[in-house]
């Protein structure tokens, strides 16, 4: 509420009080007023009213009660009266009709001690009488009534006897009548509060409606002055109210006088002030909402990127999960998964002296599928297979087949055409041979691939843990090994593992098989051997030789795997890779700009076909190698063929330009002359030879008479196997120039042969060797 507001209701309450008040006074005065005024008329009517002294002197009840209906007209308050005589004795009564009945007070109880001094003949003095008495009395309902009793004065004793009618009238007619000296008797007027309140009505609702109209003028009056001075502070207060709630607020005027002023001015301090710290704030909350923004931006952002990230990275582990240990054709558990959790059952096969048995499978002559219907068959193929096997294992042949939530390994590819079938916790070991049988009778039923219908029949070998084998090694190897047999024995079969199964031809077995897919799995590689020109200081050409990275025995030598590729049939295939791994990489090096004029490359005796002409030509036109920087070399055994078809054949290859060479000559043929038949190019002494340089003259003669027999024929002569400086010093000085052996480098990765190929690379070297010479034939 405002100043004003509450000065103005302040003002409203006294306002209303005081008229309140006032009007009550007003009230209680009118009432006493009007029951005096009664009284008053009371007092005059009876002093007009002779006749009620005789009446009451002669007791004369008519003329009484005509006296006192009068008086009862005085007034409509009056409820009743009642005369008595001297002695207080009530003579007469007159009452209102609704006063009729009521309890009457006694005379002694109406006058109290201004009552008659006593009952007989005593005569009570008019003047020293107390002329009225009052009493309060309660009528039923409640009412409150007045009791006015008063003395009647007469000029007669009222105990003077013998007084007549007429001496009466006379004593009143006489000149000193009108001094009564008597109390004749006592009149006692009844008035109702009610009535007389009533009476008072009309005086006090005008007085009150006067009252009402000065308060609301005053009122009026004093809310003009009171907004008037209360205005400023009104309008300071309110500015005040503002600062408190934060509103934004102007400055305020500071023309009022005196404290006012002082107030406005400590006002105005706290507005500019509070402005200032406002626009601070605002400036502040901009810069604090920008931060935020910006900062909530960042934060999203590197949320999302976060997010991105762990699904990548989750996504990521999955996959690299899943590639490191599942097959990507098949999906199936890889040998990884496979060996990591058959040792675990293995394990637990143990603790429950359980067995647990082992299947290990191979497609019969799947490779011929995947060559005559091309890899993507293939590989339909065995998917197709990865899907039967799975089929066919059911839950009750691998009773706890989950290791862990999900590495279920109960079939698994280990590779190529290789699938495992593990049989956990079987009840006796010819429960294996029952699934092996379901496993051939599933693969034996024909499938359609790329619209061909193909039977596929597997190898099965067993092998059972713990007879067989405790660990995963040796149970792998005993159900390869089984495996194995079962083919021997004319495939599409199953075996039990035997420990009297040789292990030997299985290992011969098992590297067949596994050289079958070396080209497929890039296990091939070339090294290359330089061979040096011993005058120049140059590499003139390297050797190409063929390793065999094998995933598990490391890297195997030609002689281990060569030999096998020719008696299974895949030397072709071999060979034909080797030539075309070699002029690629003579080609790239030549086109790095690398010093190397040519490659040497063997050939099996085995490759020497018409197909080889064709084989040969692809490769050239594959790398864009020029012919001449191919070199082949032959071994003897070719030469000494002497076939048609290999006139044919190396005459051919003669024709498109490559070189030609005789390998390991002198090694055990006598006959010379297909030097002359061939159209050779270079002639290569064989490193046992070499080797045996320095062990007789025999042999070094020999060697001698090679490098003459070279020279004479005009065929390019390389001396191979030379580890030493003696029989460089020999070979050289006996006209051998062209030397490739351990003494320059051994057969090295393509990577490690790159340093080598810079122009007089083994200058140094060669020098050396040479000052060796001179010094030896000083
Ligand atoms: N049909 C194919 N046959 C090939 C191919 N690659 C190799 N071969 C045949 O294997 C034979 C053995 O080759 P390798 O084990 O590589 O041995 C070669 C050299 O390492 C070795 N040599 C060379 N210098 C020395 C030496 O100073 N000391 C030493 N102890 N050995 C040395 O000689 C082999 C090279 O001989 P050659 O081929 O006669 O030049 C190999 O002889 C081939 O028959 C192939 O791709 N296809």
């Amino acid at each position: 509420m405002t100043i004003s507001g509450k000065i103005n209701t302040l003002i409203w309450v006294i306002a209303v009080g005081a008229t309140t008040l006032l009007t009550i006074f007003i009230g209680e005065r009118e009432y006493h007023y009007q029951r005096d005024e009664i009284s008053r008329e009371v007092v005059t009517a009876i002093a007009g009213m002779p006749q009620l002294q005789l009446a009451l002197y002669f007791n004369d009840k008519t003329a009484i009660s005509q006296n006192l209906s009068q008086l009862m007209t005085l007034s409509p308050a009056l409820r009743r009266v009642r005369l008595f005589d001297a002695t207080g004795e009530e003579v007469g009564e007159r009452s209102a009709p609704w006063s009729e009945g009521e309890g009457k007070p006694s005379f002694e109880s109406l006058r109290g001690e201004a009552g008659p001094l006593q009952t007989t003949g005593a005569v009570r003095r008019a003047d020293v009488t107390p002329p009225n008495q009052l009493l309060l009395t309660i009528a039923s309902l409640g009412e409150r009534v007045n009791h006015i009793t008063r003395p009647i004065s007469s000029v007669i004793n009222p105990f003077e006897t013998g007084v007549t009618g007429e001496s009466f009238g006379l004593a009143l007619s006489e000149r000193d009548s009108a001094r009564s000296l008597y109390v004749i008797g006592y009149l006692d007027i009844e008035m109702s509060s009610v009535l007389l309140r009533y009476q008072t009505l009309g005086t006090v609702a005008s007085s009150a409606a006067i009252g009402l109209l000065v308060i609301l003028f005053s009122a009026f009056v004093i809310s003009l002055i009171t907004r008037r001075i209360t205005a400023p502070l009104g309008r300071l207060a309110k500015v005040a109210d503002d600062i408190a709630s934060g509103k934004m607020v102007e400055k305020v005027d500071e023309s009022s006088a005196g404290d006012l002023a002082e107030i406005a001015r400590v006002l105005n301090g706290i507005i500019a002030g509070l402005n200032t710290y406002k626009s601070q704030m605002d400036v502040d909350h901009q810069l604090l909402s920008m931060k935020v923004e910006e900062r909530t931006e960042q934060l999203s952002k590197r949320n999302a990127e976060l997010n991105k990230a762990v699904k990548e990275v989750t996504e990521t582990k999955d996959r690299l999960r899943q590639m490191a240990y599942f097959d990507s054709l098949t999906a199936l558990p890889n040998r990884r998964l496979f060996a990591e959790q058959l040792s675990l059952l293995l394990r637990m096969a143990r603790r429950n002296k359980q067995p647990l048995a082992l299947l290990f499978l191979d497609l019969d002559n799947f490779k011929r599928i995947n060559d005559s219907l091309g890899h993507s068959a293939g590989d339909q193929l065995l998917q197709e297979v990865a899907h039967r096997l799975s089929g066919c294992v059911r839950e009750s042949d691998v009773v706890a087949h989950y290791v862990d939530s999900e590495s279920r390994i109960d079939v698994s590819r280990l590779g190529g055409d290789e699938f495992t079938v593990v049989l956990n916790q079987i009840d006796k070991p010819e429960s294996a041979a029952l699934v092996a049988q379901r496993l051939l009778d599933s693969l034996t039923t024909p499938m359609n691939i790329d619209g061909h219908e193909i039977i596929v029949t597997p190898s099965i070998g067993i092998a059972v843990a713990p007879d067989d084998g405790g660990d995963t090694e040796g149970l792998l190897k005993a159900a390869d090994t089984a495996m194995y047999h079962a083919k021997k024995q004319g495939k599409n079969n199953y075996l039990f593992y035997d420990s009297a199964m040789g292990a030997a031809g299985v290992e011969r077995l098992r590297l067949e098989t596994d050289l079958r897919r070396a080209i497929e799995r890039g296990q091939m590689v070339l090294h290359y051997q330089p061979q040096v020109d011993t005058h120049t200081g140059n590499i003139i050409g390297a050797e190409a030789l063929m390793r065999w990275e094998h995933p598990e025995q490391g890297l195997i030598p030609p002689y281990k795997f060569i030999p096998i590729a020719e008696e299974i049939g895949l030397i072709s295939q071999l060979g034909n890779w080797g030539l075309n791994e070699a002029c690629r990489q003579l080609a790239e090096f030549q086109a790095r700009g690398l010093e190397l004029s040519r490659v040497s490359v063997n050939l099996s005796a085995l490759q020497i076909s018409p197909m080889l002409v064709s084989d040969v030509e692809s490769a050239l036109a594959q790398s864009g190698l020029d012919a001449s920087a191919l070199e082949l070399e032959l071994t003897e055994g070719i030469m000494m063929d002497g076939s048609q078809d290999t006139v044919v054949t190396l005459q051919s290859l003669k024709n498109i330009g490559v070189r030609l060479s005789i390998d390991d000559f002198g090694t055990g043929y006598s006959s010379l002359s297909y030097l002359t038949r061939f159209p050779l190019d270079e002639l290569k002494i064989d490193r046992s030879f070499v080797m045996d340089i320095g062990k007789s003259q025999r042999n070094a003669n020999l060697v001698a008479a090679i490098i003459a027999m070279a020279n004479s024929l005009n065929l390019e002569l390389v001396a191979e196997g030379v580890e030493t400086g003696s029989q460089y010093q020999f070979l050289t000085e006996h006209g051998a120039a062209i030397i490739q052996g351990y003494l320059f480098s051994k057969p090295v990765p393509a990577d490690a042969l790159i340093p080598m190929l810079k122009e007089r690379s083994f200058d140094d070297q060669i020098r050396q060797l040479n000052r060796g010479v001179a010094f030896a034939q000083r």
